[in-house]
């Protein structure tokens, strides 16, 4: 996407060196940064410099080439593989990218390893960026819809929660992409977005969307409800960090509230994803599903922009008072209207599924 007239990936690979963008400073602040080692790479996914599920499996992979390009051995190719899978629990996208990585190039001569890994780092970012660019495409059916029951101008008002957008992905986004899409079809569209306590990634969309021209307001997390009760949202897309084979989706913590709120006032939750982000080995997402527990100083302590206009942190809590922070939470397939994935537009349900990827349901 583009940032400050750049067009810009969360990751690429250039000159020999794996970049990023370190979300850890936006909204703030933009900034790139190269990683290398396996250390930086496991750092980078379980401290939050990149994430969001898809973005962290790719990140994955190009750790695992760069871990190629120093030792191309069966043992270190397992040692990368054990180091990342480590990093975050949740997301199926790590696990999924880890295992493609690890198909691939095991059968290699290890001399082979290091430009085949890196080439499929790349194969992978790419696909990344067109599953993403055709859930806008399908996505955007969705908003034209709702655009055409509307006064002419009228914009559809979305709620989305957390960041499932370009920065969760390599580009586009999940939920994010049939926002750019309405935008760049002209579709008048205007979006609630979620902080996401603890750690905001709301700022993250409100910092894309703002970038992209798309009308946004940013809301507290416990807005939604009332503002679906008062008839002021007509959709409701987020993403996902991993969905299950029955279309349970296990998403950012909250996701479940809003997906009640929308069940009781009618209003359509639709979910954007990628088939690297289905987990076909999992069905009922309550009970299978890891969910990530992270530190509490996430819960106690807030980052932002301070008076002198430096990057501070502040304790929000009384001292000594302990922060609970489960970071994601699962929304049953029931409370879901649909998913909206790179093949189309389908149920949350295994029915649904397997009618978009048929192979999966022999
Ligand atoms: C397109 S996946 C985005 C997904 O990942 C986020 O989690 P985190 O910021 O902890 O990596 C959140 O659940 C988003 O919906």
């Amino acid at each position: 996407m583009r940032v400050n007239g750049t067009d810009y990936r969360s990751i690429w690979d250039q000159d020999g060196q794996v970049k990023i963008i370190d979300q850890r400073w936006l909204p703030h602040e933009f900034r790139t940064v190269g990683i290398d080692s396996r250390d930086e790479f496991a750092t980078a996914i379980r401290d939050m410099w990149v994430r969001g599920a898809p973005l962290i499996g790719v990140t994955a992979a190009y750790g695992i080439a760069r871990e190629m390009g120093r030792d191309s051995s069966d043992a270190a190719l397992q040692a990368a593989y054990e180091t990342f899978d480590a990093t975050r629990p949740t997301a199926i996208n790590l696990r999924w990218a880890l295992d493609r990585a690890r198909a691939e190039l095991m059968p290699l001569a290890p001399v082979d390893r290091a430009e085949a890994a890196l080439a499929l780092a790349r194969r992978m970012a790419d696909e990344d960026v067109e599953c993403n660019r055709m859930i806008g495409v399908h996505g955007l059916e969705l908003i034209r819809e709702i655009a055409a029951k509307k006064p002419e101008g009228e914009p559809v008002r979305l709620l989305t929660h957390c960041n499932a957008g370009w920065l969760a992905t390599v580009d586009w986004g999940t939920a994010t992409s049939p926002m750019f899409h309405a935008k760049n079809a002209g579709i008048a569209v205007h979006v609630w977005v979620d902080e996401t306590r603890p750690r905001n990634q709301g700022g993250l969309t409100a910092w894309e969307l703002g970038a992209h021209g798309v009308p946004h307001t940013y809301i507290t997390d416990n807005a939604g409800g009332h503002l679906m009760q008062e008839g002021m949202v007509d959709l409701v897309i987020t993403g996902t960090d991993r969905t299950t084979a029955q279309g349970d989706v296990c998403n950012k913590i909250g996701t479940y509230l809003k997906a009640l709120a929308a069940k009781d006032n009618g209003v359509p939750f639709y979910v954007g994803l990628p088939s690297s982000t289905i987990d076909w080995t999992v069905r009922d997402g309550l009970k299978e599903i890891p969910i990530e527990d992270r530190s509490g100083r996430e819960v106690t302590h807030i980052q932002g922009t301070l008076e002198d206009g430096s990057i501070g942190c502040v304790r929000v809590t009384p001292e000594g008072t302990e922060g609970g922070n489960p970071a994601f939470d699962v929304t049953p397939a029931r409370l879901i209207t649909g998913l909206i994935t790179e093949h189309g537009v389908c149920d949350a349900s295994t029915e649904g599924l397997a009618s978009l990827f048929p192979e999966r349901s022999a």
